[in-house]
């Protein structure tokens, strides 16, 4: 898909999942490009439209990003729950797993989701797909002994590849954490290979995301599509 066609999609459907934000609740706010439409959004209804919410974000950079915006962020110890979060995603199938993590932002992300009474996803139409995998899998791994765990992932043929930035440094996660790329082109069995790389040693967490989201919107040319996930 064209880039500025996928932004315009990105953009419509952040603006239509701002609507779900209510007053005086807690929202998580997710990363990445789709999010960051989603957040200027909810800082303009904050100033034009006296909404009132509390943030908690899934990286330093939505957070950094929000608060300029005038939207008050706490940390996620500071209150006991999370009403709604609205994320970006990767890939969606048709059985709502995802894949997350291309903004290196899946640890926080998976921690703020799992702790959300309700998730809702952004994401533009290019983005569903019949079954996950021809994005890479993001696997978020300890520095130490990063190497081991890279060897282990090759012998189990899931071609593996340490994240770079453009300069050829690792990338390091909010966490200070690598992130190790799987090339998988499809994903069979995404519940297995979910157990099997958590129970990894060296693995803090995997860009798999199943049976978190309770609703996708998704940006299509015409009007937003919105996704309900059946078993929610
Ligand atoms: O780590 C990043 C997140 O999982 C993002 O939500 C995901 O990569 C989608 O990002 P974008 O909206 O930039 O396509």
């Amino acid at each position: 898909m064209e880039k500025n066609l996928q932004n315009e999609l990105k953009k419509e459907a952040a603006i239509r999942a701002a609507e779900f934000v209510e007053n005086d609740t807690v929202v998580g706010l997710g990363t990445g490009s789709t999010v960051k439409f989603l957040v200027d959004e909810l800082g303009r209804k904050v100033r034009e439209e006296n909404l009132s919410f509390t943030g908690v974000t899934t990286s330093k950079r939505t957070a950094s990003q929000a608060e300029s915006l005038g939207i008050k962020i706490v940390s996620l110890d500071s209150i006991p729950r999370i009403d709604l979060t609205i994320d970006g995603a990767d890939q969606v199938d048709n059985n709502f797993n995802g894949i997350k993590g291309g903004g290196a932002a899946l640890l926080w992300e998976k921690i703020v989701a799992t702790n959300s009474k309700k998730n809702i996803w952004i994401v533009d139409q290019s983005k569903l797909v019949d079954r996950i995998g021809s994005f890479p899998l993001p696997v978020e791994v300890i520095p130490f002994g990063a190497l081991h765990v890279l060897n282990k992932f090759e012998e189990l043929n899931l071609n593996p590849a340490l994240r770079l930035t453009e300069n050829g440094k690792k990338v390091m996660t909010d966490s200070q954490n690598y992130i190790i790329d799987l090339h998988l082109n499809q994903i069979i069995d995404p519940a297995k290979l979910s157990n099997q790389l958590i129970n990894t040693v060296g693995v803090v967490e995997h860009g798999l995301f199943l049976n978190v989201v309770d609703k996708v919107v998704v940006g299509k040319k015409g009007q937003p599509l919105i996704l309900e996930n059946p078993d929610k």
